[in-house]
């Protein structure tokens, strides 16, 4: 989406009245879709990272577009009751937590409002009720995966996220405890213009620190091994996985709910990564057939499939879904955070599957992606159910749920 189009999408003005280092008075009313709070100025939208609606702040201009603008807060007049101390030392700075100043239950509220005004505003859906986001088994300490960047001495870290510049940091409260503790161990040992990748599955006690460093660490590993409601998944270095392993299980059972009955059907799971929905689709239906890109993932979710009733097809959805037979009664999307490709969509309303289980990183792709399944009027969105992966950032997973009319 171009800046321009946001504008629109907000109502925004152009106003000569607002300009750089201006400091202003701002009722900050809604959060929009990137963590960022909203208010307004002389008629232009201004968009405020850190605020809370509900607030009203003094901040001062520090960017200004031709339909838009950004402020830091100066100083908080009415503080939300909402608002909270944040745990980390690097929150404000690092790009990696956005909300960390807000109370969860807020938190969750907000992704939910989010999702509805988003499929409101991009997908056309103005009756849609999205149900009450699923709060995280863990508020905090839940990320299984941790990729740090290297700095120039060694150092590890994330980036600062107004000047893009890296910054070195000693902990890091959303991930897991134990990746914490491999940080104070493999702290400044990174490799120059390298990431450096730690994962840790806390059922198995195993991880993944990649790539080989010269630490008092086993590192350089291939594999671990994490588990899902019981069944073991092998995961490699690169392939993608649930950061939220508690969370995911929650993730698992409403899409296998969504997707029942599941006995004789013929089941696709687009976008199927390691196999983590496959996996539990194939031991109830006929068929269940994965496709996948990666190459990591691919050769995990054979070894992952191994005595189920599950086909892969190796390659692009947007491509792959045009070869299946005519006779899909389910499926299951999962793609990243750009969503389906045009020709993705296309086949499906072809392939006219009875439910489609839609699994979103994204709710502005989601919303996108709904309205072309559904403005044709061939389904109907039926349940839209946020679940919350990623609590203290901006990002919205998202469940939704269509039937064929
Ligand atoms: C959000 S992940 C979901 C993976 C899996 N469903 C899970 O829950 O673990 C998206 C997956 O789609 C794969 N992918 C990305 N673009 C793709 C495409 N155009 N066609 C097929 N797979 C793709 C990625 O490699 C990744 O494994």
């Amino acid at each position: 989406m171009t800046r321009n189009s946001v504008g629109k999408m907000m109502g925004i003005n152009d106003s000569p009245a607002t300009s750089i280092d201006q400091t202003v008075d701002l009722e900050l009313h809604d959060m929009a879709h990137g963590g960022r709070a909203l208010g307004r100025h002389e008629g232009m939208v201004v968009f405020v990272p850190f605020g809370i609606p509900g607030e009203r702040v003094l901040a001062r201009i520090y960017h200004k577009h031709k339909r838009y603008a950004e402020a830091e807060i100066i100083d908080i007049i009415t503080p939300s009751q909402d608002r909270v101390i944040p745990k980390c030392p690097y929150f404000g700075v690092c790009g990696g937590c956005h909300y960390q100043h807000i109370r969860y239950d807020r938190q969750l509220e907000i992704k939910r409002h989010i999702v509805e005004s988003l499929l409101s505003r991009i997908g056309g859906f103005r009756d849609i009720k999205v149900l009450p986001t699923i709060p995280s088994p863990r508020e905090y300490y839940y990320r299984n995966s941790a990729r740090f960047l290297c700095g120039q001495q060694g150092d590890l870290g994330f980036t600062d996220w107004r000047s893009n510049s890296f910054i070195k940091v000693d902990t890091c409260p959303i991930m897991d405890e134990k990746i914490n503790e491999v940080l104070q161990h493999i702290q400044g040992h990174g490799l120059p213009g390298e990431n450096v990748r730690v994962r840790y599955s806390r059922q198995k006690d195993e991880l993944v620190i990649w790539p080989k460093l010269s630490v008092d660490l086993e590192t350089g590993q291939q594999f671990h091994t994490q588990v899902l409601l019981g069944r073991e998944f092998r995961v490699s270095a690169t392939s993608f996985f649930q950061v939220n392993t508690l969370q995911a299980e929650n993730l698992i059972r409403i899409a296998l709910d969504e997707l029942e009955p599941l006995e004789g059907k013929t089941v696709v799971d687009a976008y199927c990564g390691v196999g983590t929905f496959t996996r539990f689709i194939a031991e109830r239906a006929e068929l269940t057939i994965g496709i996948e890109e990666s190459p990591s993932a691919t050769a995990d979710f054979r070894y992952n499939m191994q005595g189920l009733k599950a086909k892969l097809i190796e390659g692009r959805a947007e491509k792959e879904l045009g070869r299946l037979p005519n006779n899909i009664d389910r499926l299951l999307l999962d793609p990243p955070r750009t969503g389906c490709e045009p020709e993705a969509l296309e086949t499906i309303l072809e392939l006219a599957p009875e439910k489609i289980v839609y699994v979103s990183c994204d709710p502005a792709t989601l919303a996108r992606d709904l309205k072309v399944l559904c403005s044709t009027g061939a389904y109907r969105l039926k349940k839209v159910q946020p679940v919350d992966m990623f609590p203290q950032t901006f990002h919205i997973e998202t469940i939704a749920s269509l039937e064929l009319l």
